[in-house]
Formats: C-alpha cells, structure tokens, sequence
C-alpha cells in the first residue's frame, strides 16, 4: 500500500463522518460560502506577479514536522506582504497536521487566492472549500478516475472555484486533462520514494496544452530552480518546506521573492 493509498483511505472514512456531523445545507449556509472566487489562473499567471504559491505546512509523511510553531495567521499576512501570486493551505490533519480552520484563519488576513490543499474524493469537499473561502481547489490525478477529476472540477467550477489539476506523470496528464481545469500542476515528488526532483516538471512542460497556466509542485529550494522552470513555461511555483523549515517563513518567503 502507497502513502497516496492510506491518504486516500483515510480521508474518505473521515469525510463520511464529517457528513454526519455538518449537512450540505449547514456548509451552504455559512458566510463565506457566498464569497466571490479570486482568480488563481490571474494571479498566478499574470507576468506583473511572482507567480510564488506559498504553503503553509506544518508536517508531511516524507519529512515528519516541518514546523510546529508558526501561527497560520501571521505567516498568511506575512506571504501576502511578501508578495506572493497565491497562497496553498493544507487542510489534511492526520497526515499534515492541518484544519479547515488554518484555511479560515489565512482567509481573514490574506486577499491573495487561496487554495484549498487536501485530497479530494467527495464532492462534499468541494463545497466545504467554498464554504471556509477557498478560491481553488486541488485535484490530484493519481487519487482519482478521469471520470471523477471531470465531475469535481464541474463541482468546483459551477461554484466560481478554479482548478489545479495535479499530475505525476504522462499517463496521468493525457488521461485527466479536460477543458473543465485550469491550472495543470506537476509534481516533482515521487511519492513512492519521496525523492524530488524539478526534471519532472521539465519533462512534463511541452505536454501541457498552453491554456492551462503550468505549475511545478515541490522540491524547489532556490532561484535557480525558478529561472530554469520558466523556460519551460511554468508561470506557477508550489513551494512549501523551503519557508516553512525556517523560524519566519514569511521572511524567508520575502527574501526568495525579492531575488526573482
Ligand atoms: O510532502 C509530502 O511528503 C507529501 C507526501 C504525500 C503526498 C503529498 C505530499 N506533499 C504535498 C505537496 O504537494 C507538497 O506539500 C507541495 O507540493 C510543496 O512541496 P515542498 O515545497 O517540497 O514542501
């Protein structure tokens, strides 16, 4: 069994309990749930940004706790401050120690789009992200059928959110890339062996139809990653670890940005 296997596991027993617990109409009802969407495809593809998506992660299953002491609130205002194209928010507890309140807490500082980073396997997700102010949302290829990328990211798109879609490899790019994503993300983690490397996305980049604005997901640690992945195409960079390992993630966060 993969670490994507257990997630995926795990995560749809934890989502039938939620629905016990907050009915649709409950999630619909709430405040934020009428919010207008960002747009994530704006911010991260206009030539005027960084194009930085800048996560908030306190712990993941390849590196055990990243950072156990930022409060999501300060480092969100900080992120925004520093001038990032759009900030990653991961809302998983079990495997990254996060909340849909660290989401709701980014939301109340921070107008840059906001993604909700989770593992999506039931419709009741999409509309919990409206509900908490996410503006996009993750589809990650490798959790789902190409069936079921289309059905959410319809979901997602009627409710005014955009879509990552996140591939790992070919396969995965020319079975689940439809008109209803709208940013393609490859990710530079193997997940079997947790190596990363930023060859992937450079293998993946002429692949990508030119609608869709390229991201390259994980392992980027410094500006040469960044220059060298714009050649490809790639107006989109995830980078979690490299700010959250630091005591100031936003500083850190601020430092890398002004040296693009
Ligand atoms: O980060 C992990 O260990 C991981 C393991 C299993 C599934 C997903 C995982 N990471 C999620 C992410 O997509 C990364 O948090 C994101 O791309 C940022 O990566 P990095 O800059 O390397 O922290």
């Amino acid at each position: 069994m993969t670490i994507l296997d257990k997630i995926v596991a795990h995560k749809k027993i934890e989502v039938a309990a939620r629905k016990e617990i907050v009915s649709i109409s409950a999630l619909q009802a709430r405040p934020l749930f009428d919010k207008e969407p960002v747009s994530a495809k704006a911010w991260i593809g206009s030539p005027n940004k960084s194009g930085i998506i800048a996560e908030f992660k306190r712990q993941s299953p390849s590196k055990g706790l990243i950072n156990g002491t930022s409060r999501v609130s300060d480092v969100a205002e900080g992120y925004f401050k520093a001038g990032v194209s759009a900030m990653s928010v991961l809302t998983d507890q079990e495997f990254f120690g996060g909340t849909v309140d660290d989401l709701l807490a980014a939301r109340s500082v921070s107008p840059v789009p906001i993604i909700r980073k989770d593992f999506i396997v039931d419709e009741y997700q999409i509309i919990e992200a409206k509900s908490i102010g996410a503006d996009f949302i993750l589809l990650i290829a490798s959790c789902l059928t190409p069936a079921e990328s289309k059905q959410y990211a319809e979901v997602a798109r009627n409710l005014g959110m955009q879509i990552l879609l996140e591939v790992h490899n070919q396969e995965e790019l020319e079975a689940h890339v439809c008109d209803q994503m709208d940013l393609i993300g490859v990710n530079n983690r193997n997940l079997k062996t947790f190596d990363v490397s930023i060859e992937n996305s450079k293998k993946l980049a002429d692949l990508i139809p030119n609608e869709f604005v390229k991201v390259s997901e994980s392992g980027i640690s410094n500006i040469e990653n960044i220059k060298e992945l714009k050649k490809y195409g790639y107006k989109g960079f995830l980078i979690g670890e490299n700010f959250m390992k630091t005591d100031n993630p936003s500083k850190a966060a601020k430092e890398f940005i002004s040296q693009l």
